[in-house]
């Protein structure tokens, strides 16, 4: 990594001590001059990152020393900024056009003590992440890798795009560099599509092509199918390396962003205490249940399940000895229904669960089963019994999420009534709860 160094020239001592102030305080090592030929003499020995000069120097004009400056080799890609007391368009042009990289007012340093913290934290900021890397020219690797790991990435480098892939299966990137025009029977083209087809969780990484070709419509093509950025042959290291920055830091942002909303979600979506889904949760899955049921003309079962004499567990063994056994029971219901179902607290002591393609009749046999392995575990070391209403989606009534409730619901009241630890089942033609019980 290049110091971070400065020039300051100005004939002003209190101008450049305000810049030294500025440029030291973030970060620069800072050494000035009072005439322009002075400076051009320090930036002749010395390669500093940042020039910072005075349009009106007391022997040659500014623009005249950035053209000066830009002519000593190493100066390419050094930030070269322009002081000006008279910031008018024509200074601009001419500094911008002599090389400058952008000019500023004497009389607002804000606006410079902005641009060097920015240039400062770009330069320090050692990144981290891995890298996907394919080349076939031998010396060109060489050069890209040096380039990546001194930014602090961790390479891995291919000269085929099979090989290539196949790490990539198998890797979590931050980006991929590769060649278009590969030797192999894979091309690079073919490596770009075929990374774009996978799951967004790993083809949204960003892809900077690289070719010797520089022609616009290849280009556009390339963007067509995916690729973020291209860098044309010969490679200009200081490009690259600005290029890479901006696409590891921006996917890096993106992908904690997206970790950060999917926690938010399903802290949205999870009951804290049991871990299962809370009844905002059942509310969002529920629709897909309902229309897949009414698509498909499937079967669509709910149990309500509720803990019996619960309260006097709680004034038994304690509130935290309760809150201990609900945790337990979320955990060990979240086990004991099918991958399809979907399980919900749905209150205090109070469960739901959607059972697609189960009638009536089987959804009472699986939570009769339910119930007497329940029995033999006892959570927390209490022995628990539930009560549980059972009820099926009604294909002619076009049943909602509230009425199935309703009706699963008014069958585990009756199963209350009928003394608990059983199940009952509504009956559709007699808007009623049958006595039926399974035991
Ligand atoms: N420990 C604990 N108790 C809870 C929680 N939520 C609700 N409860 C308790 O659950 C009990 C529910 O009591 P009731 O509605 O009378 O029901 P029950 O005692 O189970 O009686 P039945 O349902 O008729 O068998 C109340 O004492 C609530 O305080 C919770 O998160 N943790």
């Amino acid at each position: 990594m290049q110091k971070l160094n400065a020039l300051v020239v100005d004939a002003s001592t209190e101008f450049r001590n305000k810049a030294r102030a500025l440029l030291s305080a973030a970060g620069f090592e800072v050494d000035h001059a009072e005439t322009g030929n002075q400076g051009l003499e320090h930036a002749g020995r010395t390669r500093y990152r940042l020039v910072c000069c005075s349009d009106d120097l007391p022997d040659i004009v500014g623009s005249e020393f950035c053209g000066q400056l830009r002519a000593i080799n190493g100066y390419d890609y050094a930030a070269v900024l322009v002081m000006t007391e008279t910031d008018n368009a024509r200074t601009l042009k001419q500094a911008l056009l002599a090389g400058a990289t952008d000019i500023f007012s004497k009389h607002d340093e804000s606006e410079l003590g902005i641009y060097v913290q920015r240039l400062a934290q770009r330069e320090t900021r050692q990144l981290s992440g891995r890298v996907l890397f394919i080349e076939d020219s031998r010396v060109l690797q060489t050069i890209i890798i040096d380039l990546l790991t001194d930014m602090g990435l961790d390479v891995d480098s291919y000269t085929f795009a099979e090989k290539a892939w196949d790490a990539f299966s198998g890797g979590d990137y931050d980006l991929v560099i590769t060649d278009i025009m590969l030797e192999g029977s894979m091309s690079g083209i073919t490596l770009v599509r075929k990374i774009r087809r996978l799951h967004e969780d790993y083809g949204n990484v960003p892809i900077i092509a690289t070719s010797g070709f520089d022609n616009v419509s290849r280009k556009i093509e390339l963007f067509h199918l995916g690729v973020n950025d291209f860098v044309s042959k010969p490679i200009v290291r200081e490009e690259l390396r600005q290029r890479v920055f901006n696409h590891i830091t921006s996917y890096q942002n993106f992908r904690e962003l997206r970790a950060q909303q999917n926690s938010l979600c399903s802290l949205a979506m999870l009951d804290e205490l049991t871990q299962l889904f809370n009844r905002h949760a059942l509310r969002e899955f529920a629709g897909k249940y309902l229309s897949e049921a009414y698509r498909f003309k499937r079967d669509l079962a709910m149990a309500v399940i509720d803990l019996d004499h619960f309260r006097a567990i709680n004034e038994q063994y304690g509130f935290v000895r309760g809150d201990n056994l609900l945790a337990e029971l979320g955990n060990w219901l979240k086990r004991h229904v099918r991958d399809v179902d979907m399980i919900a607290r749905w209150s205090g002591e109070e469960f739901v669960l959607l059972l697609p393609g189960c009638d009536n009749h089987t959804a009472s046999i699986l939570m009769q089963r339910m119930q007497k392995r329940l029995t033999r575990f006892k959570p927390a070391s209490i022995g628990i019994t539930i009560s549980v209403g059972v009820a099926t989606l009604r294909h002619d009534k076009q049943d909602t999420l509230n009425s199935l409730f309703e009706m699963a619901d008014r069958a585990m009241y009756q199963a209350k009534m009928a003394g608990r630890n059983c199940v009952r089942i509504y009956h559709a033609e007699s808007e009623k709860p049958v006595s039926e019980i399974l035991e």
